[in-house]
């Protein structure tokens, strides 16, 4: 008989939706963690009915039942990282703060899905402030898109001046430790550019910018990359500046499937194999 390998290896969580179409969502992290070499586990909290072309339908998961999984993984298994994605609703976001809070959940990731990136207002207003004062707070980082940083800051985003201004209000106003304002859904200089700021450094992330429609997902795989890359004790900015580059890789190894806009691709590791 073959000895068992014990093999250990970094856990992280991600808390989000599912998205039926595989592009966004639990499906992306899960992915994202496991071409990070790190054990992915999740807590549902809604179930997208979605595809290349747009969310059709949105099923809430009972409260009970997303503090439950939360529960399960961090009481047997524990977690190294955690990242939140689609929250849904003021009930939901209000719990999972409190069971970040109670099970001292550390390196957590605030992916603050509030608006996507045509300007889609996806949760009502008092979701947004629980998000805000309840759970940004106890946050490692938060990555709001433009638009997200846009409600968070109360300003008017259409530069890279502005991105700066904004990361900075959303810094001392939120309390999170560090706020990456993302640019995917920018114009112009500022397309595909990210501002970092962490209270002292003000940095700009920029790689190449990838010419392709099929963006699907690139905001979930970042927060994902970024807890997986905190599950393996990076310090936060190299974890988000791999983030960065992993997510410029996957774009250009994006999936043209469906009729819309297709999902970042994640398999490039694997291709050359697969031929
Ligand atoms: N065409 C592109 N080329 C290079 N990087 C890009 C491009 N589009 C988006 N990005 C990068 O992808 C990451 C996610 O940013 P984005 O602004 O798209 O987030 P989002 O709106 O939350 O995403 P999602 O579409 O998943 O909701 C950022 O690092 C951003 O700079
Ligand atoms: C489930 C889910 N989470 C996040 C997003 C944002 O990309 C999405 N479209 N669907």
């Amino acid at each position: 008989m073959n000895a068992v390998t014990k093999s250990r290896i970094p856990v992280a969580l991600t808390i989000a939706g599912s998205d039926s179409g595989g592009g966004a969502g639990i499906q992306t992290d899960l992915r994202t963690f496991a071409f990070h070499c790190v054990h992915g586990t999740s807590a549902i909290t809604c179930i997208t009915a979605q595809n290349t072309l747009g969310v059709r339908r949105v099923d809430a998961i009972a409260t009970e039942a997303v503090v439950a999984q939360i529960q399960a993984v961090v009481e047997d298994i524990g977690v190294q990282a955690a990242k939140t994605g689609m929250l849904l609703n003021q009930e939901i976001i209000l719990a999972v703060a409190q069971q970040v809070e109670a099970l001292q959940i550390q390196n957590l990731v605030v992916d603050p899905v509030m608006v996507s990136r045509t300007g889609a207002q996806l949760i009502d207003d008092d979701a947004v402030y629980t998000l805000c004062h309840a759970l940004i707070p106890q946050a490692a980082i938060v990555t709001p898109n433009r638009y997200e940083a846009q409600i968070m800051s109360g300003l008017t985003i259409d530069s890279l001046d502005d991105m700066q201004a904004a990361a900075q209000i959303i810094h001392q106003k939120l309390g999170a430790k560090a706020v990456l304002v993302k640019g995917g859904g920018m114009e112009g200089k500022a397309h595909g550019v990210d501002i970092w700021f962490d209270g002292e450094q003000l940095s700009t992330l920029s790689t190449q910018l990838i010419d392709t429609k099929n963006t699907h997902g690139t905001g979930c795989t970042l927060s994902a990359a970024i807890a997986a890359n905190l599950a393996k004790n990076y310090d936060i900015f190299t974890a988000v500046q791999q983030a960065k580059n992993y997510v410029t890789t996957a774009l250009t190894y994006s999936l043209d499937i469906g009729q819309g806009q297709g999902p970042v691709g994640h398999f490039f590791p694997l291709l050359q194999n697969n031929n």
